[in-house]
């Protein structure tokens, strides 16, 4: 670390030839002298700057996170009698950017959310801040969350809170992202960790780290004998063992009720035998246990299965980060014990479809969160951006795109919310029942609202939207990724279909127009 001193914009002008070469960006200095050869965008262009303030031309051109990572090396000091006027984002800072946070954030009044929902927020964005280059770099190179960030997540509490409100908060967890009481903790508190987990704007390393247990681990608890329970609910949530769902085979997409994977009794009825193959299944690659949709003689049925000899794993190359583990699984003649059934033998459908209600209302907080940190890097990008002479927020065009929008997002999300207040009021089961038809329409108009997000916002971006680094690397992984969304947990056009026939089922006949 270079010991910071205080220039004048004099002595900066003194240094601008190569070898020796001085920036000022923001009442800051920093000698590129050594990085100008290193530096992606070219040393000459760098080197015809060197002497000068080149704020504007930088974040023209980079991302804050750019001078971040950069600053410890090249940070040589400040310009004297000068304040930076460009605000840093600390760990655990909330925007301020307009529709930058949930309307509670932005300052207006909420009937669903208090003080500790707050300190929950600011405590977890920091946890999540503090691991998003590992996040980003993950995402980009396709590794796999480290076994150390599952762990410290874990004891943070982190991944307890990705789970929601139960018993494990009192008995299992010590605790919780900004000191909130177990007992205090309820379904908003969730939805912030899910939301918050989504900002890191690494969508496969974000579905790497809870798209496996979020949505496998219920079944156990919910179904699971109390022995399964006691040893497996905790080694998930303190991240010592990774658990993830496993419906989906190559044949049935949506369509559980045909899928193919057997479980046939042994002779002496003691145990199972499973064979069958699933595919898309996401941290299936990495994970230790498996919830698994099969059929046996009575119907389907959900089984627990732990990964040996028999249990095969391999990547699929999907359109996201092999960060997320995707997997293809078989199993060739898997033994499992017959006290692995989640739930009832033959009632699987229902423990699948209790499980996809929260499943969808998980889904639809991350995609939201990913649609706000797009408007955000949008609102941004407008206002900084410079064409045909004037900033792009002062063309028309392009604040009726931010209006379409930020109009989409606040609808759903308010929705959400209410959704979320009714689950708050709900058994699991009751839940699984009344909300699953308008979780679904839910589902179906957050990825909607993502689409026209994700469009708007390439546009906006223009050439950068297409681009993997730099200014629009946030818009082009969700352009490219908002889709596993809107098909994953249930298609749109399923999710769609769903919502109107269960209200068809509570339709009144007598009801005439
Ligand atoms: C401390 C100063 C600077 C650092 C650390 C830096 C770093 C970087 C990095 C890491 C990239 C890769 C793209 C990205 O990740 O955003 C980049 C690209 C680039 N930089 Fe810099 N840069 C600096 C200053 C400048 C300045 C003053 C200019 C002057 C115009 C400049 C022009 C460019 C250009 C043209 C690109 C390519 C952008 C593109 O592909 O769209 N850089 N820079």
């Amino acid at each position: 670390m270079v010991e910071l001193k205080s220039y004048s914009r004099e002595e900066v002008k003194k240094h601008s030839i190569e070898g020796d070469a001085w920036i000022i960006i923001d009442a800051e200095v920093y000698n590129i002298s050594t990085f100008a050869d290193l530096h992606p965008g070219g040393a000459q262009i760098l080197l015809e700057l060197a002497g000068k303030d080149v704020t504007d031309e930088f974040y023209g051109l980079h991302r804050q996170e750019v001078l971040t990572k950069y600053a410890p090396r090249l940070k040589i000091g400040t310009i004297a009698n000068e304040e930076p006027n460009i605000k840093a984002v600390e760990p655990g800072a909330l925007s301020t950017v307009p529709y930058g946070e949930p309307s509670f954030w932005m300052g207006f009044h909420s009937p669903y959310f208090n003080e500790s929902h707050h300190q929950f927020r600011v405590a977890i964005r920091k946890i999540f801040d503090e691991i998003k280059q590992e996040a980003q770099q993950s995402e980009d190179m396709g590794k796999v969350p480290s076994k150390e960030i599952y762990r410290q997540l874990g004891e943070e509490g982190v991944l307890a809170a990705q789970i929601g409100p139960g018993p494990w908060m009192q008995n299992i967890i010590k605790k919780l992202p900004g000191d909130v009481k177990p007992e205090e903790f309820d379904y908003f508190h969730e939805l912030i960790a899910h939301q918050e987990n989504a900002r890191l704007a690494a969508p496969g390393f974000c579905d790497g780290i809870s798209s496996g247990y979020v949505i496998g681990l219920p079944p156990v608890f919910h179904g699971g004998s109390d022995a399964l329970k006691a040893r497996v609910v905790p080694e998930v949530l303190l991240g010592q063992k990774r658990i993830c769902l496993a419906i989906t085979e190559p044949y049935t997409g949506s369509d559980v009720a045909s899928i193919r994977t057997t479980a046939k009794r042994t002779p002496d009825g003691k145990h199972f035998i499973v064979n069958g193959v699933k595919k898309w299944i996401t941290n299936g690659v990495f994970s230790d246990y498996f919830s698994v949709a099969v059929k046996t003689e009575k119907g389907i049925t959900m089984l627990f299965i732990e990964r040996d000899e028999n249990v095969e794993t391999k990547p699929i190359k999907t359109s996201y980060s092999a960060a997320a583990g995707t997997a293809y699984i078989t199993f060739d003649n898997v033994k499992v014990p017959v006290e692995n059934i989640l739930g009832e033998e033959g009632k699987g459908f229902f423990v699948i479809m209790a499980n996809f209600c929260k499943e969808r209302w998980y889904i639809c907080a991350a995609i939201n969160a990913g649609s706000r940190g797009i408007i955000e890097d949008c609102f941004k990008w407008a206002n900084q951006r410079k064409v045909f002479g004037k900033r792009l927020i002062e063309q028309p065009v392009i604040r009726n795109k931010l209006a379409s929008m930020i109009a989409d997002l606040e609808a759903v999300e308010n929705w959400h919310e209410n959704l979320t207040y009714q689950m708050s009021k709900m058994s699991y089961f009751e839940m699984a029942t009344q909300l699953l038809g308008p979780v679904a329409l839910l589902k179906f108009k957050c990825t909607r609202a993502a689409h026209n997000i994700a469009d708007h916002a390439s546009q906006i971006f223009g050439g950068r939207a297409i681009t993997r680094t730099g200014m629009g690397k946030n818009v082009e992984a969700f352009h490219r990724t908002y889709k596993f969304a809107a098909i994953l947990g249930g298609s749109e056009e399923i999710m769609a279909d769903l919502g109107i026939n269960q209200a068809m089922r509570i339709f009144p006949q007598d009801s005439k127009l």
